[in-house]
């Protein structure tokens, strides 16, 4: 091979997605092979549009379309270095080229979302120094799959680097991926710090091909990448994919999400006025999805057991001037409240747990104009007691008992305002948890393997067991939500995972377990339908039960080997009849 023909086929992007080998077999089986080698090459790549929700209670769709063809006409989305390069390739006339990137989306249902078309993958030319051995950058993973979806490479995503590499130098930039370590692990097989010498003789020279995820100028030296702690390593100048970046575009306006992310929001088919559980919503798409299809009327609680999580849902919410979202922080396993522990804290009503707000809130949960007695806040009292509040409108029901510490925190804040993201300072609610039958929607968004999110340069830490581990999880969840949706309602159940054994077999698990579900039509229907059959392993201990070809054509499969290019999703929905309890 030519040194020209040699370059093109080691400065290539054409990762293998790495599985367990049971895991392989599994999707295999559930998939057919040659479907899953499909879906395995889609999830190592990026999607190559971004989706956007418009936030329509701010502004209208066709208003942020123009402002987007505005943007990418001027300066690509994010002012024009590397972020949108379409409009900026060698010769090529950016003036009109909003109009072509820019698109609504054409499902229907969904005319609140737009489309900005990237590119890629493309082949890019490494060695434009000609005699010159090309300067390498090897990066981790995850920063390799920050940098595909747009970002630059930051100090603690760079694991090696060549020699006598200066800040302004010109580098390659490829990706360690894990493979099958001696000992039957994985291994990434290269040390922070690594010198590379870029010659044939080099450990890493062989196994670089086919990792190439661009090129970038350094923005220090190799010694600064290696010394500093934070801070930008290389500027990214090409890509294999160039797609639109929305950092602090329009905020508060538009949303990046996931088109089926908003298909799911939009499944769940909120009313004005309705009371909405959305039991795993860290950071607060789709909860803010759904405060938007309500026009923020009724009420939605947003549970996530992080409290930086929930202080994200909170911060969302602000930004999006959106007031009908109460976010706690609550693990959801735990969502049901035990009838006697409202005895114990004194909480009578049907909404908080143990702690107060100082916000805007005119329902019964929350009270606005919270009056604290004056008793309760003397200096130096027991914090570990109770007290009472008592709201405005001095309903019995709306008392709650809350400690003094809080009350006494919640007091300093009244004085000095809410703080700089209009929530309850540093501190988010903790939540004791709802009473059964008191949601008419419930949103279970389940924490999954995560195995659709696109790009992904590795699966192989996931098991059969840890698969299954995640299965049993959601289970739970899932009884707490069966507890909290009032008959007649509504339960969503979605994840962002292709493991049936997550999906179908959860709604399987959900169809047998109570008869009063049932599978509900969905709009809009956008994505495939779900997994029939079954699998058993050849040693027949374990069996795993899926859909029947009707129950299929009820749920929705996001594929992301399809040509809707999205992440690998599911979504069901579960129309709630009588309980009988
Ligand atoms: C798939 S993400 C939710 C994404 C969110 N619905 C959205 O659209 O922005 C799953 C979330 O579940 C949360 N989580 C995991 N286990 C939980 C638990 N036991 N209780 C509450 N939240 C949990 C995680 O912190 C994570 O934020």
């Amino acid at each position: 091979m030519d040194s020209s023909a040699a370059a093109a086929d080691r400065y290539t992007y054409s990762p293998r997605l790495r599985w367990q080998p049971e895991v392989e077999e599994y999707f295999a089986a559930a998939y057919g092979r040659d479907r899953f080698a499909r879906i395995s090459e889609a999830l190592a790549h990026p999607s190559c549009y971004s989706c956007i929700r418009v936030n329509t209670l701010k502004s209208s769709t066709d208003a942020v379309m123009q402002k987007l063809i505005n943007l990418v006409d001027q300066n690509g989305i994010c002012g024009g270095i590397n972020c949108l390069e379409i409009g900026q390739q060698k010769g090529g006339d950016k003036t009109h080229e909003g109009i072509s990137l820019v698109h609504k989306c054409p499902y229907p249902g969904l005319d609140n979302v737009i489309f900005v078309q990237g590119s890629g993958p493309h082949v890019l030319d490494y060695e434009s120094q000609p005699e010159q051995s090309v300067k390498e950058v090897i990066v981790s993973r995850k920063c390799a799959e920050s940098v595909l979806r747009g970002a630059q490479v930051y100090v603690p995503g760079v694991l090696a680097c060549s020699a006598h590499v200066e800040k302004g130098d010109k580098v390659a930039v490829s990706v360690a991926v894990e493979k099958p370590a001696d000992d039957s692990g994985w291994t990434v097989g290269i040390t922070r710090g690594t010198v590379l010498q870029g010659v044939q003789s080099d450990v890493h020279y062989e196994e670089r091909k086919g990792l190439y995820i661009g090129q970038g100028i350094t923005a220090m030296s190799r010694s600064g990448i290696f010394r500093v702690l934070h801070g930008v390593a290389v500027e990214m100048t090409e890509r294999v994919y160039r797609l639109p970046s929305f950092n602090d575009v329009l905020e508060g306006e538009i949303f990046l999400q996931n088109l089926p992310s908003v298909v799911a929001a939009n499944v769940l088919d909120p009313q004005q006025g309705e009371r909405i559980l959305d039991m795993c919503a860290a950071p607060g798409g789709k909860t803010t999805a759904i405060a938007i299809l309500m026009r923020d009327k009724g009420e939605i609680v947003a549970l996530d057991r992080s409290h930086n999580k929930v202080m994200d849902i909170l911060k969302l919410a602000a930004e999006m001037d959106l007031n009908c979202i109460k976010a706690y922080k609550l693990d959801a396993l735990k969502s049901v409240r035990k009838i006697n522990e409202a005895g114990n804290v004194g909480i009578t009503d049907n909404c908080t747990g143990a702690t107060v707000t100082l916000g805007e809130d005119s329902d019964n949960c929350t009270g606005s104009s919270t009056k604290v007695n004056a008793e309760f806040t003397k200096a130096g009292e027991d914090s570990s007691t109770t007290s009472v509040v008592q709201t405005d409108d001095q309903k019995p029901d709306a008392k709650r008992y809350v400690s003094k510490a809080l009350l006494r925190k919640n007091l300093r804040q009244m004085r000095n305002g809410p703080g700089r993201n209009n929530c309850s300072g540093g501190r988010v609610e903790n939540s004791k948890g709802f009473l059964p039958n008191s949601f008419d929607r419930v949103l279970l968004d389940a924490p999954c393997s995560a195995l659709g999110l696109r790009p992904r340069l590795f699966a192989g830490e996931e098991t059969l067991e840890s698969l299954r581990n995640h299965a049993k999880y959601q289970r739970k969840m899932f009884d707490q939500a069966v507890k909290l949706v009032r008959p007649g309602g509504v339960i969503v159940y979605s994840t962002c995972t292709i493991n049936p054994g997550e999906n179908e077999a959860l709604v399987r698990y959900a169809l047998d377990t109570y008869k009063f579900l049932s599978l509900g039509s969905q709009h809009p229907k956008v994505g495939g339908p779900g997994i029939v059959g079954s699998y058993k392993l050849s040693n027949q201990t374990y069996n795993e039960e899926w859909l029947t070809e009707q129950e299929a054509e009820l749920v929705q499969r996001f594929d992301p080997s399809s040509s809707l290019d999205t992440i690998g999703f599911f979504i069901a929905k579960f129309d709630v009849g009588q309980k009988g309890d």
